[in-house]
């Protein structure tokens, strides 16, 4: 491996370092940053990030609060429990874990969260904040991932940066922050004519196609930074990305692991949304 392995666990330790400094300098103004995280339903995965949300609020010093619902919630009463946390005061962010179970409307329980209180950044409201420039959070997987690029030491500004994904959590958002940032930005996807013509021009790539080891290194620019946003389970049942780490970090310049890399920003960066949400 030639490549600069871009370790997520130790960004994010660092970050939270700062955080923690943060929580405390709100402290002493009589300050406590809450966090509401709702989860609906069993969802195992989904229950381990619930868990580490609150471990991250406890590490910090932030007031959490979890609202575990059952699958067999309704919308209306998702809707209730979303316009009461609106309205409480002691929270400042609020979480709704996604995926949600299928009866339920995602987008009308996003739109819901007072967009003061929307540390996913997921709301129309933030998102049109987003590309203009003028906003409060980020979406944490994005931030995360411009967080992660920093941390290289590569500056964006002038730079092919190729987003592999359009969707509106990850790719959308992202091509926006490296566009904040002064990169030449070119989004791709599944209807993309010679991706390989087009990822092998980027000095920064960024994958998010939920596809085991779909960036090849023959896709790959020598000396690249390759940021992977993929979880998928291998042949072996082995958690791995959208990148094929071991070939790519032959040819790569720096890169980041799955697990380890962009994940552990993710939580981190909610923490960062909460604390400014509280600062108001
Ligand atoms: N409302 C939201 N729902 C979901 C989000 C989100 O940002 N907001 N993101 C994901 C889940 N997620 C946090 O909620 C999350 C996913 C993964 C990780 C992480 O640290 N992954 C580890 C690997 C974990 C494993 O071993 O399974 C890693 O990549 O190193 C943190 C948070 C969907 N829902
Ligand atoms: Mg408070």
């Amino acid at each position: 491996m030639q490549a600069k392995l871009i370790d997520g666990k130790a960004v994010s330790a660092a970050l939270r370092e700062q955080l923690k400094e943060e929580v405390a300098a709100l402290a002493e103004d009589g300050i406590t940053p809450g966090l509401a995280v709702v989860i609906v339903g069993d969802d195992p995965a989904s229950k381990v990030y619930v868990r580490n949300k609150k471990k991250a609020c406890e590490e910090l010093g932030l007031h959490s609060e979890e609202y575990a619902l059952p699958a067999e919630t309704t919308q209306e009463e998702l809707l209730a429990l979303v316009d009461k946390l609106n309205k409480k005061p002691d929270i400042d962010g609020i979480l709704v874990q996604l995926p949600l179970p299928a009866h339920l409307d995602e987008k009308a329980v996003i739109e819901a969260i007072s967009p003061d209180k929307d540390v996913d950044a997921f709301s129309a409201v933030n998102v049109g904040k987003i590309m203009i420039g003028d906003y409060k959070f980020l979406p944490c997987t994005p931030a995360g991932i411009m967080e992660l690029i920093k941390s290289t030491g590569i500056e964006v500004k002038g730079r092919e940066c190729v987003v592999v994904g359009r969707s509106n959590i990850v790719g959308k958002p992202m091509a926006m922050l490296l566009l904040h940032q002064h990169g030449t930005v070119t989004i791709c996807h599944s209807r993309t004519a010679d991706l390989p013509s087009v990822t092998r021009r980027a000095d920064i790539l960024v994958v998010a196609v939920g596809r085991a080891k779909f960036v090849t290194a023959d896709m790959v620019k020598p000396g690249a930074v390759v940021i992977d946003v993929g979880m998928n389970r291998d042949e072996n049942g082995k958690l791995c990305g959208d990148v094929d780490f071991a070939e790519v970090a032959e040819v790569a310049g720096a890169i980041t692991p799955v697990p380890g890399g962009v994940g552990p920003m993710t939580i981190t960066m909610l923490m960062r949304n909460t604390i400014t949400a509280a600062k108001k």
